[in-house]
């Protein structure tokens, strides 16, 4: 045996050591090819770095490099690997059939690849496509089984970590003995249009495995550079100049946020979707049959295999990850493969189960409330390790408060209310309001107002509106003043939504829930006022500027003032004109007021111009002293 490769045995011996089990994948080849054989000059430890910087790999990211090799060697597991893989991986869709997706969406998202990627015309510039919808419904999983389909190379670009600069990068940038002299770092805007410039030129790095018939190619960008955040404007550069020099498609996954398609808008705003011919293609969460289905292939297959060593969960559980999961697939099949685990460090003992009832003949009434009991635990302990910020749509949370489903009462869950109170008596109700205002990612004072714009369509009683209307009152005073504001916010909500359910007499038990039927709702007109009182006071406060007023004062004091100069009776001055009178009532805009005191030739906006800074005969006290005023 050689020296060297005795020694190349030692060090991947040592190597595998410590980097197992997390590259076991690559230690095959690192023990043979890759391990050291003796010390790296300077310029072969920089090749050596230089290969980890994004610009010497395809796809821009040694992190990116680790998951293609991992990719690539994984033809290559043995089936102890496949087995610690985890389970989405493993479960990977690589047909259309076994996407959890909408068939209708792999079909538009078919027929667009086939367009711009498959029958491309030799001068059809470069093509945009964005991809929205949910977190985990399988966007990324559609895209990469269908390129797959169609024989399409996919290009991914995936952000570069940015390497920390140390103190032998100065060495080696200032090294003069070394022929090439190269700094490293460069913006994230340049290294994403290199990358496009790259991957629209060049076809993609051979692995093996990779078919090479193909010069059919896609851009893939998920992982959106953070700088485009912040600056979109330069990703709209970008992107005009890619759809007039692109070879191939380029596809966008935008997912949204906690927030809405907040992002979406705003890399992708809609002037620039029109300007740049985006099509748009938008997912929806996987719905939970389809998610059953991948549940279930998945149960089954992993009790087949492990020979029941993994404890998969019964239906009815399988049921309530589905529920958990909010139409995230990822997540969904992630709790599954959590909730499987048999490992005693990972089971928590249930308490309640442990202090259970001796055994015995139980009635059905208490039956049922145990069945009950034990899917609530489940639930909890599903919830526990896999359960998903499940979020309410806006409308979605309005309605439950306003179609407020009770659910009949027992006489466990309810005591009965004294007679004199018996008016006040209602079933439980089947949501939690506070719960439902929590989902909704909304403060509650908002919430509180698309409640008031839309109650009223809801009760049938004038003394429920009454009511109700108290409600909605107190809840306002309690977010009114804006020191307490952020701290009284869910008590707000809270007195509103149960106020606004408790005076609904009229669905006051579970069985007098008659159909509503569909009401629509409306965004409160609240919005649009203080978006015109915002704009009034911006407006007054320019042209009163050398007022030194408040807003406020300007609005309550100074503008109604002005709105009084239109009374014929006070005003000994010319008649004025209806639409004159009509322009100084309040709220007023900048332009209009200015236009109005010009035709009134009472004065100009005071202030705007010193020389010609008059105001009207019967102003109370001169601007000037009103300015000492407040001075003192
Ligand atoms: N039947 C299936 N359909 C879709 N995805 C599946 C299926 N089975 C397992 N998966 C796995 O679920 C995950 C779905 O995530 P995917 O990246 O496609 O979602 P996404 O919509 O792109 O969301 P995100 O933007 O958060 O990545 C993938 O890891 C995929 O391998």
């Amino acid at each position: 045996m050689s020296t060297t490769s005795y020694r190349s045995k030692i060090a991947s011996a040592k190597l595998t050591d410590w980097v197992e089990p997390s590259f076991e994948d690559l230690c095959g080849i690192s023990n043979s090819s890759f391990a050291p054989q003796t010390k790296p000059s300077g310029l072969v430890r920089r090749q050596q770095k230089n290969k980890e910087h994004p610009l010497f790999i395809n796809s821009s990211h040694s992190e990116f490099q680790k998951t293609k090799r991992s990719k690539y060697f994984s033809r290559e597991k043995s089936s102890s690997q496949i087995e610690n893989d985890p389970w989405v991986v493993k479960y990977k869709p690589e047909t259309q059939t076994e996407l959890a997706v909408h068939k209708k969406k792999i079909e538009e998202v078919e027929v667009w690849l086939k367009a711009h990627a498959v029958q491309r015309q030799p001068k059809q510039g470069g093509s945009l496509l964005l991809l929205t919808g949910p977190p985990g419904c399988g966007k990324t999983a559609t895209v990469q089984v269908l390129a797959k389909d169609l024989g399409v190379q996919l290009q991914e670009w995936i952000n570069p970590i940015l390497m920390n600069f140390r103190r032998d990068d100065v060495k080696n940038i200032f090294d003069c003995e070394s022929s090439c002299q190269m700094f490293s770092s460069q913006s994230q805007t340049g290294l994403f249009q290199e990358f496009l410039l790259r991957a629209n030129k060049y076809t993609k790095l051979q692995m093996v495995g990779d078919s090479t018939e193909t010069d059919r190619k896609l851009i893939l960008v998920e992982d959106m550079p953070n700088i485009f955040y912040r600056e979109p404007a330069s990703l709209h550069q970008i992107l005009r100049r890619f759809v007039q020099t692109g070879r191939c498609p380029l596809v966008f996954i935008v997912s949204d946020s906690i927030s809405g398609d907040i992002n979406q808008r705003l890399l992708f705003p809609k002037e620039i979707q029109e300007e740049l011919s985006f099509s748009n293609i938008s997912f929806n969460p996987v719905a939970p049959t389809s998610m059953m289905k991948v549940l279930n292939r998945i149960a089954t297959s992993e009790t087949n295999w492990s020979g029941g060593r993994v404890a998969v969960p019964d239906k009815t559980a399988l049921e309530l990850l589905c529920c958990g999961s909010s139409g995230d697939i990822r997540n969904a099949i992630n709790s599954l493969h959590f909730s499987s685990l048999t490992d005693s460090s990972l089971q928590r003992p249930n308490k309640r189960e442990k202090t259970g009832h001796k055994p015995g003949k139980l009635s059905s009434r208490a039956k049922q409330k145990q069945n009950l009991e034990k899917s609530l635990v489940k639930q909890e302990h599903l919830q526990a390790i896999g359960g998903k910020d499940a979020s309410l749509f806006l409308f979605r949370a309005l309605g439950k408060i306003l179609y407020c489903k009770r659910e009949p009462a027992t006489e466990s869950n309810l005591p009965r209310l004294p007679l004199h109170l018996s008016v006040h008596e209602r079933d439980p109700l089947l949501v939690e309001p506070e719960a439902v205002v929590e989902k909704s990612h909304m403060p509650g004072d908002l919430f509180n107002l698309y409640l008031h714009q839309n109650y009223l369509d809801f009760l049938t009683d004038i003394d429920d509106v009454v009511r109700a209307s108290k409600y909605m009152s107190t809840a306002d005073i309690l977010t009114g003043d804006w020191n307490s504001r952020a701290a009284l916010r869910e008590y707000s909500a809270s007195v509103a939504t149960r106020g606004v359910m408790h005076s609904n007499t009229a669905r006051a038990y579970a069985h007098c829930q008659g159909r509503v039927g569909f009401k629509p709702l409306h965004k409160p007109q609240w919005l649009l006022i203080n978006k015109k009182y915002r704009e009034n006071c911006l407006a007054a406060k320019t042209l009163f500027s050398n007022f030194c007023l408040t807003s406020l004062c300007l609005q309550t004091q100074l503008l109604p003032y002005l709105a009084l100069l239109t009374n014929p009776m006070r005003n000994q001055g010319p008649k004025i004109p209806d639409h004159i009178k009509e322009a100084l009532d309040v709220p007023i805009s900048v332009s209009e007021l200015q236009n109005a005191l010009k035709s009134l030739k009472l004065g100009s906006a005071p202030g705007n111009d010193s020389s010609d800074c008059f105001y009207p005969r019967h102003w109370p006290i001169a601007p000037e002293e009103t300015f000492l005023e407040i001075e003192t």
